[in-house]
């Protein structure tokens, strides 16, 4: 998508429109700005050699007026509760959650198409710290910190992938897509959040806020973005592992980053309780989506997915669910979207979730009448075995905001969709299976139609859940058919008996073809 030359070296700095802007064509509008680039036409002159992109950002500070503080979540409109975000806060006076409102007022002094400008003017660059696809939005994340506070390793800006064959295969669909977020630093989502939580962080570290150190309770993900992003600022991490519970690549994650990793004998949520008791008590800073900000972060892939479609509305976004923040940062990113004009419309949002681990989907089908949180069983989709999620208030919200819809998915069901994709190309983790799995079931019923434009969100990389893949393929899971199971056939060192494997093989395949 080719930036709009008015932004070409001025997409540093928001210039404040009038407030009947919207009916001024942009060129007019942003008369200041492309007298600026008047001067500096064609490629940037290259910055200094003792110069960094940290220290090319200082020099263009920008002014503003935009900001953003906690209230409480859904509060009744004649609330006046508040805090600044450089509090350290978690919850409402009532105990309820938080959530970060923007001072829209001063967002909407600008109109739709300024900001689709803006934002699309950032993609691919490496000016700090723009060139994060998170940060690209700075001015609806973390408008007030300054940019020399932000640690970020460039995260979000993941492939947005045209999933041809899966689609025609097995769906009769030709417009189904897989967004990538699992393609990302530390191989999840959760680095979109955690740029923005540890960002502020540091912030509050450098304002002399005495928090020794930032802590979470994880099922893999969280933890093993919580621990890269500290050691990238040097800012000490304290993860709650539930033990043996997670796969070897996640807690490898941490480890490696060097946080102070306690691997504890209960599961998540017997973890999450723990954290937050902790937190309550240390100087700790809580990592995991209780606290909002991590939401700011996450909610960029929604406003990405309709940047990547030209800031076109697709109709299905499915998520798998697990603390059920997620599904609640993506409702954010559309609704934000379509207060401040970029599109006219949300999509319907699913959230998946494993049987195994269904609270919400049980909540859903008693329809939204009483949440009960469950004990959560094995699954294969290990990070999202969550049996009493924080965000449940949030989830709700957002699906019935979105005419949205709840699906489970068995383990055999989510493994089988995990195989069906790989097998055409993708390798995905047993989570996309789930949101696969909800996909395949709403297209059987016909509530998603072959032409349907759909987006699958893939949580985390498929690398971190090899164990699962092995094991299926190997044909070793206990009640379970593994129909496409591709096991490594295993043959002797002699020419003629590989030679009689392959003809065998190819013989087979000819007559799957004609
Ligand atoms: C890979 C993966 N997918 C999905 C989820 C679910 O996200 P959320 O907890 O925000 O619902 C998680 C974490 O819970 C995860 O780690
Ligand atoms: N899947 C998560 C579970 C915790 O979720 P969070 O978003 O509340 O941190 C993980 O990877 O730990």
């Amino acid at each position: 998508m080719a930036a709009h030359p008015i932004f070409r070296s001025s997409f540093l700095h928001p210039q404040p429109l009038p407030h009947n802007s919207a009916v001024i064509s942009p060129e007019i509008r942003l008369t200041p700005v492309v007298r600026a680039t008047a001067t500096s036409s064609g490629p940037k002159s290259r910055r200094s050699a003792d110069e960094n992109i940290r220290d090319e950002a200082r020099r263009h500070t920008s002014s503003h007026s935009f900001s953003a503080k906690y209230v409480p979540f859904n509060a009744e409109p004649t609330s006046t509760e508040f805090y600044s975000l450089d509090e350290i806060v978690y919850r409402s006076r009532s105990g309820g959650l938080l959530d970060v409102e923007h001072d829209m007022e001063a967002l909407k002094k600008f109109d739709g198409e300024y900001w689709r400008t803006l934002f699309d003017s950032r993609v691919g660059k490496t000016t700090w710290p723009y060139g994060s696809g998170v940060w690209s939005k700075k001015e609806w994340v973390l408008p007030e910190i300054d940019s020399d506070d932000i640690v970020s390793a460039f995260e979000g800006n993941s492939n947005l992938f045209w999933a041809e064959r899966f689609g025609k295969q097995f769906l009769s669909m030709n417009d189904l897509w897989v967004k990538h977020c699992g393609i990302s630093h530390t191989g999840s989502f959760k680095d979109l959040g955690m740029t923005v939580l540890v960002s502020q962080v540091n912030r509050l570290r450098k304002m002399n806020r005495p928090l020794v150190g930032v802590g979470c309770a994880s099922t893999g993900d969280t933890s093993a973005a919580l621990s890269a992003y500290c050691a990238s600022a040097g800012i000490p991490s304290i993860v709650f592992l539930p033990a043996n519970r997670i796969s070897l690549a996640q807690l490898v994650q941490p480890i490696a980053n060097g946080a102070f990793v306690l691997s504890i004998d209960t599961d998540f949520d017997g973890c999450m309780h723990l954290i937050r008791e902790i937190t309550a008590e240390l100087p700790i800073y809580l990592a995991n989506s209780l606290n909002s900000l991590r939401l700011e972060g996450q909610k960029t892939a929604a406003i990405e997915i309709l940047q990547q479609f030209d800031w076109q509305v697709p109709d299905w976004v499915i998520v798998p669910g697990g603390n059920l923040g997620n599904i609640y940062a993506f409702y954010k990113g559309f609704r934000m979207c379509k207060e401040l004009g970029l599109v006219d419309r949300i999509p319907r949002l699913v959230c998946a979730q494993a049987a195994n681990a269904n609270p919400l989907y049980l909540h859903y089908k008693s329809g939204w009448k009483d949440f009960k949180a469950v004990k959560a069983g094995t699954t294969f989709a290990s990070a999202i075995q969550i049996g009493d999620p924080v965000s449940i208030d949030r989830a709700v919200y957002a699906l019935r905001n979105s005419n949205g819809i709840v699906e489970e998915a068995t383990e055999e069901e989510l493994m089988d969709a995990m195989a069906q994709a790989d097998s055409t190309g993708m390798f995905i983790c047993p989570h996309t299976g789930v949101a696969l799995t909800a996909l395949i079931k709403l297209r059987r019923s016909g509530i998603i139609a072959p032409t349907d434009r759909t987006v699958v969100v893939s949580t985390a990389h498929g690398l971190k859940f090899t164990q699962s893949k092995v094991d299926y393929h190997s044909n070793e899971i206990k009640d379970m058919t593994c129909r496409y199971a591709n096991p490594p056939v295993q043959v002797k060192a002699d020419f003629g008996l590989v030679m009689d494997v392959l003809k065998k093989y190819l013989l087979n395949k000819d007559s799957k073809i004609h």
